[in-house]
């Protein structure tokens, strides 16, 4: 599968300080990849380096094939680059902002209308045509933002916290705008904190902690995944007594009771093949179960287990 973006051994260091510690990563063509991770984890120095903003301290990355490095030029007209903070000018309308911008990148004559107009209806910009482009709301800052970074029509589109200060209508909104760019076929590169917010729109989530990336999949195998020691929840309802459950998990060795629930209980189990058993055992037992099913987690609590699976060192080995 060919790739969009290729990350190869990239190190950022700023003096001892290391801000990018040797990623790898590849972003395939047409899908939306989160890029998630805690204040100075080093998304943005990451997404700098890709916007060719910045040099990487060593290692390779590549924009649908071209290094960014040695031909930032030819990366800058293949992306759209949403900066975390946007730069605007005084006493300049939206129209002539985005007409600024249009100039700058080379459009001329009709070609140039057509850019900003198209621009303008995607992002929803023309009831603001006149508007003072710095006294804008944030979430209207944010769509002008964007409608800056997609003048050139770019195949891939680095955004940097896009959606962070936006209220909840405004960041409904920017989905709906990111979900189109990515139905069009683009490709998309978003860096948030809103992890839930990501899962729902990312085909892959990156995560990174301390310039590391430390893990790279989907939203869905980690909803899936287990806890920091490889454990699982389940929902369990029963007919009856709800305080079955919980005065049988005491004396099971395979289920950890956890809390109580209006039918039943929520039960920690190490393994797939221990919740058969105790599904199993629970049945003989008289108990008489209506619900068993492993809850999904949030992707907050799978972030943070992973950050715990990351930093708890390995066991030492038993001495002889
Ligand atoms: N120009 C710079 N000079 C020195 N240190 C820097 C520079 N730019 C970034 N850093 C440091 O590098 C680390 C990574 O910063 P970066 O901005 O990439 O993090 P981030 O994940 O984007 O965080 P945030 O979510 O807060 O924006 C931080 O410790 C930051 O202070």
């Amino acid at each position: 599968m060919s790739h969009a973006i290729v990350v190869n051994n990239l190190y950022r260091y700023f003096g001892p300080l290391k801000a990018v510690d040797g990623i790898n990563f590849e972003v395939p063509h047409g899908s939306v990849c989160g890029f998630v991770g805690a204040n100075g984890a080093g998304k943005t120095t990451t997404m700098r380096v890709l916007a060719t903003l910045d040099y990487p301290t060593m290692g390779t990355a590549e924009i649908c094939g071209i290094n960014v490095v040695n031909h930032p030029a030819k990366v800058r007209s293949l992306i759209g680059w949403m900066p975390d903070h946007f730069g605007n000018y005084e006493h300049m309308t939206v129209l002539e902002y985005l007409d600024f911008y249009a100039r700058a990148l080379g459009y001329s004559g009709k070609e140039r209308q057509m850019r900003i107009q198209e621009v303008m209806e995607f992002a929803d910009l023309i009831p603001l045509a006149d508007r003072l482009s710095n006294k804008l709301s944030k979430g209207m800052t944010q769509r002008l933002c964007l409608g800056r970074s997609l003048i050139h029509d770019p195949q891939v589109l680095i955004m940097d916290e896009p959606a962070a200060g936006l209220d909840p209508k405004a960041r409904v909104e920017l989905k709906h705008l990111i979900r189109i760019l990515a139905e069009e076929g683009k490709t998309i590169f978003i860096s948030s904190h809103i992890l839930s917010e990501l899962g729902e729109m990312c085909d892959s989530l990156l995560f990174i902690n301390n310039g590391r990336i430390v893990h790279h999949g989907d939203a869905e195998s980690l909803r899936q995944g287990t806890d920091s020691l490889g454990g699982y929840f389940f929902d369990v309802q029963v007919l009856g007594n709800p305080q079955a459950v919980s005065d049988w998990a005491v004396t099971n060795p395979y289920a950890e009771f956890i809390e109580s629930r209006k039918q039943g209980g929520r039960l920690r189990i190490d393994s797939l093949e221990n919740a058969s058993r105790v599904l199993n055992s629970m049945v003989k037992d008289g108990l008489q179960v209506v619900e068993f099913h492993k809850e999904q987690r949030n992707l907050e609590d799978a972030f943070i287990d992973m950050l715990d699976k990351v930093n708890t060192p390995p066991a030492m080995p038993k001495q002889p």
